[in-house]
């Protein structure tokens, strides 16, 4: 059995993945934390899930990190700073590992994978992620990350900049840029988690699209994290390896 605890375990995600946990035949729900808990509490698990707030997670995984506990992050909030900072903590902690995901939900891995691998085709690229108003942060991690594969696949195809002859009369009328690549963010009432990745070339766009119908659809991921996460060396970043992509 794995020991398992969970930080916002009140959240609209934390609420799913201890079900989750609880329902599964090879864990073991050892702490279900929210805000005002003490974090001492995870003390007896193995493997923390993480689904708090950008502005928490850092102080989180330090402690974890720091005693011995492996953390499966689904917060958002990571930058290139922030992922470094991590590796040190881990480098401190041999043996201790964390995987960190923008997003768990395998079609959206999926989704996020071809609209790499499609990247190099077209000459234009463009991000539009759709959520609940309730969100912490914008645009998406999962935009976010998205943004940075297909600017990655556009750099290693020889990519240059895309089509733009606008001239933009108010501030973010274009979006936010990521990597050369613009993201929308939609904040909707009835929403839960969506993003388009539009690809337009000559006479012809392809547009790959993702919605989230429950937050159920991030537990099968998360409880793929982990199983796998002990043996995973050091830091991963994505799922992706955890499907073989
Ligand atoms: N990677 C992925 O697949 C996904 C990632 N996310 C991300 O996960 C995060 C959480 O999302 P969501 O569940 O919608 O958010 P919620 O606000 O519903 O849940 C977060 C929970 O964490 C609690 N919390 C705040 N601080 C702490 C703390 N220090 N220790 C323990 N618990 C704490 C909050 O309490 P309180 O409300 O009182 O502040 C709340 O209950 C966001 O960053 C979101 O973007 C979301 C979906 C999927
Ligand atoms: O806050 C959310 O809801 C979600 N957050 C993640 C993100 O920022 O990408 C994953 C998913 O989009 C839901």
């Amino acid at each position: 059995m794995i020991r398992v605890g969970v930080l916002g375990a009140r959240g609209r995600v934390g609420v799913e993945v201890c079900k989750a946990v609880e329902a599964a035949g090879d864990m073991e729900l050892v702490a279900a934390l929210d805000k005002d808990d003490s974090i001492e509490q995870l003390a007896g698990a193995e493997v923390v899930v993480d689904f708090t707030h950008p502005d928490v997670v850092m102080g989180n995984l330090e402690w974890a990190i720091g005693h011995g506990i492996h953390p499966v992050v689904g917060t958002t909030g990571f930058t290139e700073e922030r992922l470094e900072t991590v590796r040190g903590w881990l480098a401190a902690n041999p043996g201790t590992n964390c995987l960190i995901a923008p997003n768990f939900g395998i079609a959206a891995v999926l989704m996020m994978h071809f609209a790499q691998q499609a990247a190099r085709y077209f000459e234009s690229a463009e991000i539009v992620e759709l959520h609940h108003p309730n969100k912490a942060d914008a645009p998406s991690g999962t935009a976010r990350r998205t943004a940075e594969l297909i600017s990655e696949a556009r750099a290693k195809a020889g990519l240059g900049a895309m089509p733009d002859a606008t001239t933009t009369a108010l501030d973010g009328s274009r979006g936010a840029e990521v990597g050369g690549v613009h993201v929308h963010a939609v904040r909707l009432s009835g929403l839960i988690a969506h993003q388009e990745v539009l690809l337009g070339g000559d006479g012809e766009i392809l547009t790959i699209r993702h919605d989230t119908m429950s937050r159920a659809a991030f537990t099968p991921g998360v409880l793929l994290g982990v199983r796998r996460v002990r043996e995973l060396p050091g830091l991963t970043v994505g799922l992706e390896p955890l499907l073989d992509l």
